[in-house]
C-alpha cells in the first residue's frame, strides 16, 4: 500500500509540474518605454503564481501579453517568445481567438456588465454558440457555485449586478470567467477595491479554484501573495529579479533587492 501512495504521490507531483506558460527572453516595449526586460519564468499547471513588486514594475503588462490584451496598445511591440501549451502566442499566424476561450481575466475593480446576475454568468457560454436554456442553466449554476456567490443570489438571478455588493460583484466576475470553462484564470490585483472579509472571501476561492485551474494573480499586497500562492515572481523596472517558490522568496530571498522589497525598505 505505502509503495502505492508512493506512486501516486509521485504521478501527482509529475502532474504538478505541467507547465502552462513558459517565456523566453520576452521584451515589450510601449514606444521607447521598455517595460519587460528579457522575462524568463514557466506558469505550472494548477499552482498560483504570485507577481509581485512596486508601481510601474510592468506586472500589469506582463499579466496582459498573456492574453494578448497588450496589443490593443498601438505602439507596443514584442520580442521573445510565450509559449502556452507549447504554441507561441506571440506568433503572427497564432489565433488570439484560440486563447479567448482558454483565459479568463479578472480585473481590480469588479466590471460586470449592465445586466442580470444570469445574462453576466451565461454571455461567454452564448457568444460561444451555446443556446440551450438547460444548459446555459446548469453552467450558470455550476459558476456560479464554482465562485462561492450561489447561495447569496440563487433567488435574484434576473436581478440586476449592479445591485451586488463590490465584493459579490468580483465573486460574480469570478463566475463569468469560469462560465468558459478556462485553463488559466489571470487576475489582476482582484481584491484591491474590495473590504476586508470580501477579500478573505475571494483568497479562499482562489485556494478552491487552483485544484481546477492554473492562476496568474498580481498583487501588491505581499501578505497575500504569502498566504495564497505557490510562486512567486518579483519584478523590477521591468526584470525579473526572483522567481522561486513563495516560501523561499518570502523567508530566504536570494537577492538583496527583493528582500529590501519584501520587508518594506522600497516599494
Ligand atoms: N498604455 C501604456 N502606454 C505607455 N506606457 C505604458 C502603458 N501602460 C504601462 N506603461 C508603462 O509601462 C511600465 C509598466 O507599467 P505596468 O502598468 O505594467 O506596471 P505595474 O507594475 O502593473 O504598475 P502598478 O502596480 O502601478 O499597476 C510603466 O513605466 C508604465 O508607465
Amino acid at each position: 500500500m505505502k509503495y502505492v501512495s508512493e506512486v501516486k504521490a509521485k504521478a501527482n507531483e509529475k502532474e504538478n509540474t505541467a507547465v502552462v506558460y513558459n517565456t523566453d527572453d520576452l521584451n515589450l516595449w510601449y514606444g521607447d518605454t521598455h517595460a519587460l526586460k528579457n522575462i524568463n519564468f514557466p506558469i505550472y499547471e494548477k499552482k498560483v503564481t504570485a507577481i509581485i513588486g512596486p508601481s510601474g514594475c510592468g506586472k500589469s503588462t506582463f499579466l496582459k501579453t498573456l492574453n494578448r490584451m497588450v496589443e490593443l496598445v498601438p505602439s507596443v511591440k514584442t520580442s521573445g517568445k510565450i509559449s502556452y501549451r507549447d504554441q507561441n502566442i506571440l506568433d503572427r499566424s497564432f489565433m488570439v481567438e484560440d486563447l479567448r476561450t482558454k483565459v479568463g481575466m479578472v480585473f481590480q475593480k469588479p466590471n460586470p456588465f449592465p445586466k442580470s446576475i444570469y445574462d453576466n454568468v451565461a454571455y461567454g457560454p452564448r457568444i460561444h454558440g451555446i443556446k440551450d436554456k438547460k444548459t446555459l442553466d446548469t453552467i450558470v449554476e455550476s459558476s456560479l457555485k464554482g465562485a462561492a456567490i450561489w447561495e447569496e443570489v440563487k433567488d435574484r438571478l434576473k436581478e440586476n449586478a449592479y445591485g451586488l455588493s463590490g465584493g459579490q460583484q468580483q465573486r460574480l466576475c469570478i463566475a463569468r470567467a469560469l462560465a468558459i470553462e478556462p485553463d488559466v484564470i489571470l487576475m489582476d490585483e482582484p481584491t484591491s477595491a474590495l473590504d476586508p472579509k470580501s477579500t478573505l472571501k475571494v483568497e479562499e476561492l482562489i485556494q478552491e479554484l487552483k485544484k481546477d485551474f492554473s492562476i496568474v494573480i498580481v498583487t501588491h499586497n505581499m501578505q497575500q501573495a504569502a498566504r495564497i500562492s505557490d510562486k512567486t515572481a518579483f519584478m523590477l523596472n521591468g526584470e525579473l529579479i526572483e522567481y522561486d517558490e513563495t516560501d523561499a522568496i518570502f523567508q530566504n530571498p536570494k537577492d538583496k533587492r527583493t528582500e529590501d522589497y519584501i520587508t518594506g525598505r522600497f516599494g
